[in-house]
């Protein structure tokens, strides 16, 4: 039965696998959070490789504070990207595969087409770097064994997210002001989570290989948020702002929309449509 290591297992992608977990009977699943393994603190890593048997990580600790992390860059730095390395290293001498996860926000978000898993990346705020320098740390380590899956916008009945924060000023005030000319794709952790764990026994572990997953269709944060309010019933009138009307410190892309069509033949099911996925999670909130 093959071990699969989860970090970072109390965020929103940890929690959904954890949720999934028991309908994959043969995968043996080590959850750890970061009181268990903190993959920024090497010995702590090195030595947690050297106690468990391991066949496949998937990395999803991340520093995802993306307004906090303009001010904080020495933590985001330290758990997005050297602690990637950390993983890596001490993974690396017993070539363990490796899953791990980015962001939209490594591409500088000027586009008017979806984004390729090759297409250059120009971060536009600190937590892009940190996620950029991690995915970098993948490409250069030289390990063949390595699964890269770019997602966007991700939320979940569990952790905090956009749909959350939507949910409370929902239910607080008589109307909002929500961004629609930042454009992208929302992301059911679970449908996420899914994807990572159908992927492990088909994947071929041979070389580098990035994905893009995120639920289908486009939408801005406007958008995203009425159709929030919609689905649940609540009275608060979402108003379409421009980007300058929301100053937040950290910048963010105009369209991050990414290319899924190598994602779509390698996973051959239907990838759910956002407006669909947030309902079924909306049924749990
Ligand atoms: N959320 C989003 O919208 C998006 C996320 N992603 C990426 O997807 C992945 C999963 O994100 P998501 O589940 O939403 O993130 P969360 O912030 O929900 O979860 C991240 C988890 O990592 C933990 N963590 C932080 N530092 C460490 C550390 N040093 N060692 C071990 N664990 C640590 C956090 O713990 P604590 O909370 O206690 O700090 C948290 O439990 C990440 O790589 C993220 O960058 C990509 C695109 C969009
Ligand atoms: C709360 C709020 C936000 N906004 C805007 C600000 C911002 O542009 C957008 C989303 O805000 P948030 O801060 O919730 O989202 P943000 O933290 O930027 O979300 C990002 O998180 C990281 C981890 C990722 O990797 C990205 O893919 C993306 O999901 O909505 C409004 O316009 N009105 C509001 O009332």
């Amino acid at each position: 039965m093959l071990s699969i290591l989860v970090t970072g297992a109390k965020g929103q992608l940890g929690s959904e696998i954890f949720f999934l977990a028991d309908q994959y009977p043969f995968l043996n699943f080590i959850f750890v959070d970061k009181n268990l393994l903190d993959i920024s603190d090497r010995q702590v890593v090195d030595d947690f490789f050297k106690e468990y048997e391991v066949d496949v990580i998937i990395n999803c600790a991340a520093y995802t504070a993306v307004d906090k992390a303009e001010s904080d860059q020495v933590m985001a730095k330290k758990v997005n990207h050297l602690a990637v390395k950390n993983l890596i290293d001490a993974s690396s001498k017993q070539k363990i595969p490796f899953i791990h996860i980015s962001t939209d926000y490594v591409f500088d978000g000027k586009g008017f087409k979806p984004y390729a898993t090759d297409d250059p990346k120009d971060p536009q705020n600190v937590y892009g770097k940190t996620k950029m320098q991690g995915e970098d740390a993948l490409f250069q380590s030289g390990l063949d064994n390595l699964m890269l899956i770019r997602t966007s916008w991700v939320y979940s009945s569990f952790g905090n997210n956009f749909v959350k924060t939507m949910l409370r000023l929902g239910a607080e005030r008589e109307s909002i002001g929500v961004i629609d000319d930042q454009v992208g794709s929302p992301t059911y952790a679970r449908d996420l989570a899914r994807f990572i764990l159908e992927s492990i026994p088909r994947i071929n572990w041979e070389g580098v290989k990035t994905f893009h997953f995120t639920n289908e269709g486009v939408c801005s944060w406007f958008d995203f948020a009425k159709a929030i309010m919609d689905i649940k019933g609540l009275n608060c009138k979402v108003n379409p702002i421009p980007t300058e009307n929301y100053p937040t410190p950290a910048k963010r892309p105009h369209y991050s929309v990414l290319d899924k069509r190598d994602t779509r033949e390698f996973y051959r099911q239907e990838i759910p449509y956002w407006r669909d996925s947030l309902e079924k999670c909306l049924e749990l909130l």
